[in-house]
């Protein structure tokens, strides 16, 4: 059968209608009652930089949100809002129709998905989990495995950018797994985020994810690597970061944290600590199909030296400290 071919024309990307790969995306979600296409209770464990707004833009476009985090304090805010609580990730499961997750990592998301007291204990046929956690796709698969041995549905969903889109509706999700669930909270993610991928299978929304965070991450370390290199020559920083912007290789990453990192000051979006186990995680996924990807390899030992240094919860940028450490070593 030919596949049908529209252009969204926000992204102005295709959509492929009729084949495994269906690639859509969503309009703005800045509109306050995008969430009222989705009937049901919205739970959602994971508060952290991520999770707070995701959760909160669900609650203002009036979703009825029923949140869970490891440290109860982070609920609080969310609570002011109107969410409700519920003492476990079971908990939450079981009262809710569709349950979001947003966690740090593998572990701690398989942990909240199928550890004692986690989701799966709550799932039932005709609900669903949807985990928005940057994990690896075996993890992804391990958590699919649990949710849907309780007969409920499982869409992986990780995310593309950062803390201001997230405060901002402006994700992008990349997700995979049950289609069915996927249409049934496109009106949540259309709340979050302003555009979504389905990819198919469970795991392709985990591997995209790597892929597009192991380019960021390199292109960061070799971004401070620009920087460094021109104040050691008698430039100006500042002038590199405004001749970058007006150029090809203009990224909106490198104008926003550019004139933070002159300063040396690095307030956390993205922990270092994450973008550091991305990497790892990338690095893994290369060797399962022995593809070089040695740029990726020197990045990661880069942030590994800034996570040494006490960097680890600062913002991914702070990666420059190393790479000042490593002069400083070399000096001495
Ligand atoms: N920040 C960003 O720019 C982006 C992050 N991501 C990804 O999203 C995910 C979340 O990121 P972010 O919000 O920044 O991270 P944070 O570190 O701010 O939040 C992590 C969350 O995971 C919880 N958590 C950690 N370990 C455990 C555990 N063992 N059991 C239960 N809960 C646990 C934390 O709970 P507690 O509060 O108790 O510590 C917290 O709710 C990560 O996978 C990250 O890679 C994706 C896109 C952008
Ligand atoms: O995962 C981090 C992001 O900015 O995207």
């Amino acid at each position: 059968m030919a596949a049908a071919f529209l252009l969204c024309p926000r992204l102005a990307l295709p959509l492929r209608r009729g084949s495994r790969l269906l690639v859509s995306c969503s309009a703005s979600s800045s509109d306050a009652d995008a969430g009222v296409g989705f009937q049901g209770r919205v739970g959602f464990l994971g508060l952290g930089i991520m999770g707070a707004p995701m959760a909160s833009n669900l609650i203002k476009a009036g979703c009825d949100v029923t949140v869970w985090n490891r440290t109860k304090s982070k609920c609080d805010p969310l609570l002011s809002l109107g969410a409700k609580f519920e003492s476990s990730p079971a908990r939450v499961a079981s009262s809710c129709d569709v349950t979001f997750a947003m966690l740090a990592d593998p572990e701690s998301a398989a942990e909240v998905a199928c550890g004692a007291n986690g989701a799966a204990e709550g799932m039932a046929p005709g609900k669903g989990y949807v985990d928005v956690s940057t994990v690896d796709d075996l993890t992804s698969k391990l958590i699919g495995k649990h949710i849907t041995s309780t007969g409920a549905s499982f869409l992986e969903a990780p995310v593309s950018g950062s803390k201001k889109p997230a405060e901002d509706g402006l994700l992008i999700f990349l997700t995979a797994g049950d289609e069915s669930l996927y249409k049934r909270v496109a009106p949540l993610l259309d709340v979050m985020g302003k555009s979504r991928f389905y990819l198919g299978d469970v795991g392709n929304g985990a591997t995209m994810k790597l892929v597009v965070n192991m380019v960021m991450g390199s292109m960061m370390v070799s971004f401070a690597e620009g920087l460094l290199l021109s104040e050691k020559v008698g430039l100006d920083p500042n002038t590199v970061v405004e001749v970058i912007s007006q150029g090809a290789i203009n990224a909106p990453m490198f104008s926003l944290k550019g004139p933070s990192m002159v300063k040396a000051a690095y307030p956390t979006a993205f922990p270092l600590k994450h973008q550091q186990k991305d990497l790892r995680l990338a690095l893994a996924l290369a060797e399962t199909v022995s593809q070089p990807i040695p740029t990726a390899a020197a990045a990661n030992e880069l942030y590994k030296v800034a996570k040494s240094l006490g960097l680890a919860d600062q913002d991914f940028s702070a990666v420059i400290e190393a790479l000042k450490a490593k002069v400083q070593g070399s000096q001495q």
